[in-house]
């Protein structure tokens, strides 16, 4: 598939936005996630691999507050966030997209897009005493400047108006994408953002990405099991498995490493198979 190769035009700088710090979580019995740490720098497109159950979304959820892990530590732009609610972590620049559609179906995609904001800004002090001081119509013209800006981004004009339940799988993971993106965060999180696409969608929503990253400077965090995609348009990739980091790095380091290999194809196919051959 011909994807735009991130690492050919982002320049993500060296200071993290993202720290992971020794993080496990558990599930009374089961532990999820064992004392896993990374970096994500701002400005990259980082992107988390491995099987079933390997601890992927686990690890996004603790990024936005959904779970609090047993141990370690988040911080965000400086901040620790371990203890953060998910719509305070929203507040300061963590945005996400779902596995699974979380769309309001009978709405249209424009007010499916502006719920999102307001709910981000009705939380915050400063907008609503400007509310009240008189710039609520400026305010309100704002919120549509920046959704008008996010519908054109993403090629969505044509069904701004239409009940998002309408709309076609690959259409509404867009509009999905879109109302994240409106938020305007600073790191965005996508948890397999082509799960479930046709092949033309998922080169559609790989170029989104791309943009995302290159020309709205967003710091994006990505699990996606396509590995053609991740490979081409990440900068950096995590493998978990089990729970552990296996290996983390650029993606041809990554995909020659021998875990890897094993983690994906078996030790016995190690000699035969190459490396492009493994799908998650
Ligand atoms: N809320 C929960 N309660 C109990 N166990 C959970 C919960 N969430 C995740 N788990 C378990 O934690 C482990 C990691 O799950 P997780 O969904 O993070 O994996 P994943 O790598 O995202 O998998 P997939 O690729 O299938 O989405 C699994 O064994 C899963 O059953």
């Amino acid at each position: 598939m011909a994807l735009p190769a991130a690492s050919a035009g982002a320049d993500p700088g060296t200071a993290a936005l993202l720290s992971i710090e020794a993080i496990s979580l558990r599930f009374g019995g089961l532990k999820a996630l064992s004392d896993v740490s990374f970096h994500v720098r701002n400005g990259e497109l980082f992107s988390i691999i491995g099987p079933n159950g390997a601890g992927k979304t686990s690890m996004l959820n603790c990024i936005s507050g959904r779970y609090t892990p047993s141990e370690g530590r988040v911080v965000f732009d400086g901040q620790d966030v371990t203890r953060l609610k998910p719509n305070r972590r929203a507040a300061i620049g963590i945005g996400r997209t779902f596995q699974n559609l979380a769309l309001f179906s009978h709405m249209s995609v424009l007010d499916n897009i502006m719920v999102g904001r307001h709910h981000l800004l009705k939380n915050n002090f400063l907008t609503g005493a400007l509310y009240w001081i008189g710039g609520a119509q400026k305010e309100e013209l704002e919120h549509r400047r920046k959704v008008e800006e996010v519908i054109d981004f993403l090629d969505i004009q044509h069904v701004r108006k239409a009940a998002a339940g309408t709309l076609s799988y690959g259409l509404r993971k867009r509009v999905e994408l879109a109302r994240a993106v409106a938020l305007e965060p600073k790191l965005i999180l996508l948890d397999e953002p082509m799960a479930g696409m046709n092949l033309e969608e998922k080169e559609d929503m790989a170029r989104y990405i791309v943009d995302l990253n290159e020309e709205w400077g967003m710091t994006i965090i990505m699990i996606e099991h396509d590995m053609g995609v991740v490979m081409d348009i990440s900068h950096r990739v995590m493998v978990l498995d089990f729970g552990r980091k296996l290996v983390e790095g650029e993606p041809a380091e990554v995909l020659a490493d021998p875990h890897v290999r094993k983690a994906y194809l078996g030790e016995d196919d190690l000699d035969e198979a190459a490396p492009a051959a493994m799908t998650a």
